[in-house]
């Protein structure tokens, strides 16, 4: 029998990982984890705190403890929302591309922008102008979201449960073409 993979959505902050991960999941009947909240639970402190006591190094290292834990766990067949920055290690990428299907939730900057501006937990976003920062990460991280990507899904200007049957349809076609060539 065929194991289902993981399901793995990456993106910048603001394309709705979390949001569009929790809709797939109870369309598919999956469990939904999302790798922020899993490094706050192991941490018993919340994403703010940790960058302030270890810096975004100490993040980064829980960052991929709990992304090779989910992997190496036997439970598979989850869906899992990321933080935007897990493509930084090449470690993380390697790991993505490896074991899971990834989904990459592509947003624009200005997209980006707006949803992010709702709350204020994403310490990143609080060293300057978020527009700037947000860009200069884009830059950066696009490329390598790409690189790791199985799927890309378009989000501005959708509503999350639309993007979400885009996601289910791409996911269901991809996995059919799989069953078919092998
Ligand atoms: N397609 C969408 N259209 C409009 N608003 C959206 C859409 N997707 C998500 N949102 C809203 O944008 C905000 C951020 O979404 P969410 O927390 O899911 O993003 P995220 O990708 O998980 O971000 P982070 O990387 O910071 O965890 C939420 O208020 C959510 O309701
Ligand atoms: O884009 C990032 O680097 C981050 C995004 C958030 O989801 C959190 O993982 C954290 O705030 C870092
Ligand atoms: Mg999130």
């Amino acid at each position: 029998m065929i194991k289902a993979p993981n399901i793995i959505l990456v993106g910048p902050m603001g394309a709705g990982k979390t949001t569009i991960g929790r809709l797939i999941s109870q369309s598919m009947g999956k469990e939904f984890y999302d790798l922020d909240k899993v490094i706050e639970d192991n941490a018993g402190a919340d994403i703010p705190w940790i960058f302030e006591r270890e810096g975004e190094e100490g993040f980064r290292r829980r960052e991929t403890q709990a992304l090779s834990a989910i992997v190496q766990s036997d439970t598979g067949d989850c869906v899992f929302a990321t933080g935007g920055g897990i493509v930084m290690r090449e470690e993380n990428r390697d790991i993505l591309r490896d074991n899971a299907l990834v989904v990459y939730l592509y947003a624009s900057v200005a997209q980006q922008l707006y949803r992010t501006s709702k709350s204020n937990h994403r310490p990143l976003l609080q060293t300057g102008d978020p527009k700037a920062i947000l860009k200069k990460l884009f830059e950066v991280r696009d490329p390598l979201y790409r690189e790791v990507a199985t799927l890309i899904i378009e989000t501005d200007a959708r509503h999350p449960r639309s993007v979400a049957n885009r996601v289910l349809d791409a996911i269901r076609r991809h996995l059919k073409m799989e069953i078919t060539v092998s």
